[in-house]
């Protein structure tokens, strides 16, 4: 819980996530449920799977994001079934609604599921289904955005893409995104594939300038043409850049836990989010890889919150730009901006 007097009002405040990996909320009790469930042995692979709490207390130790990245796709591979990826998402969704999450636009890595067998199909039928309930019963509206994967050949994304491609035609795929191991990875390596997402109208964005340097938020803007920047921690590096990102309204989706746990950063004073509110750079903040990075999207706001201890107004910025950041329609835009509204005119009249 945060400390902060405006902690009430940080939990009541209804939030849009944007960054949050589908594959890092899986809890260590679900991934034990679905290997035994699935007849899966993880312990071979790594002995830190010996039980929920040996992974919990591995996960405090991340050196790294290829480190985190050796447990995340281990700890997927017990998704198999449409159901169990049907209640992955389900499970986060329930989660998300206890931190007021009104608008969740989500991300899979479709590769990481069809390079062990699975159909693409299959992951995304039970995550869509999941959506359904999350709207029908929850309340909250969400996209899929399915990522290409950096640490595999860039070759291979063609065929990924082929097979997203119906589905992002249709809308039931929201647009693009690009992630994994970073470092030595720069975003114009899928030039091409972006290029032709971008030919066809489809929305694109890429994790950028988390671990890499702000020339990879640079190449990702120009060579990709992406609308949203992951992570970008590293902007403040090149004023410049920073301007324009400012001034096109180009939103940083912030994750401030999985930054420290990945240690891009020693604490969350480090992060440039009292720099980028002076710039005018539209931000949000997001949980990532919550299962794995200690905390969900409040534990993130609390998190900056103690780090910053921004005022009402400085919040009310951050949850407008989010919104404007989405990539929902106008009419859910509006609806999302009275709800935020009506919470602020509660808490500042109380
Ligand atoms: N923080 C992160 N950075 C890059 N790729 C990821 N995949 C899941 N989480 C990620
Ligand atoms: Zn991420």
């Amino acid at each position: 819980m945060c400390k902060s007097s405006l902690h009430s009002f940080l939990q009541a405040l209804p939030k849009c996530e944007q960054h949050m990996h589908l594959e890092g909320s899986l809890s260590p009790d679900l991934l034990f449920t679905l290997a035994s469930r699935n007849n899966i042995s993880l312990a071979s692979a790594d002995p830190a799977f010996a039980s929920p709490e040996a992974l919990l207390d591995r996960y405090d130790h991340f050196s790294s994001l290829d480190d985190f990245l050796h447990y995340y796709y281990i700890g997927m591979s017990c998704l198999i079934h449409e159901t169990d990826y049907e209640q992955l998402a389900w499970d986060y969704f329930t989660r998300a609604k206890s931190d007021e999450v009104v608008h969740a636009e989500v991300f899979f890595d479709p590769q990481a599921h069809t390079g062990r067998g699975v159909k693409y199909e299959t992951v995304v039928d039970g995550f869509e289904k999941a959506c359904q309930r999350a709207a029908a019963e929850l309340g909250i509206s969400t996209k899929l955005i399915p990522c290409f994967l950096r640490h595999l050949p860039v070759e291979e994304s063609p065929v990924a893409f082929a097979q997203m491609e119906p589905d992002l035609g249709s809308g039931r795929l929201a647009g693009i995104g690009l992630d994994s191991t970073e470092k030595g990875n720069p975003p114009q390596k899928w030039k091409e594939v972006y290029m032709v997402a971008k030919a066809k109208g489809i929305r694109r964005t890429a994790h950028a300038g988390e671990e890499g340097p702000v020339e990879y938020i640079r190449e990702a803007l120009k060579e990709l043409d992406i609308e949203r920047i992951d992570h970008g921690i590293r902007l403040a590096d090149d004023e410049e850049l920073m301007r324009e990102v400012a001034e096109r309204k180009i939103l940083v989706t912030m994750c401030p836990l999985s930054n420290v746990r990945l240690r891009c950063v020693k604490e969350v004073k480090e992060l440039p989010i009292r720099t980028f509110l002076d710039k005018g750079v539209n931000f949000s903040i997001n949980s990532d890889d919550p299962a794995y990075f200690g905390g969900y999207i409040q534990d993130n706001y609390c998190a900056v919150q103690e780090a910053f201890n921004l005022t009402v107004k400085e919040w009310e910025r951050i949850a407008r730009a989010a919104v404007a950041g989405s990539w929902c329609d106008d009419s859910r835009k509006n609806a999302l901006l009275q709800e935020i509204e009506a919470t602020i005119t509660k808490f500042s009249s109380a």
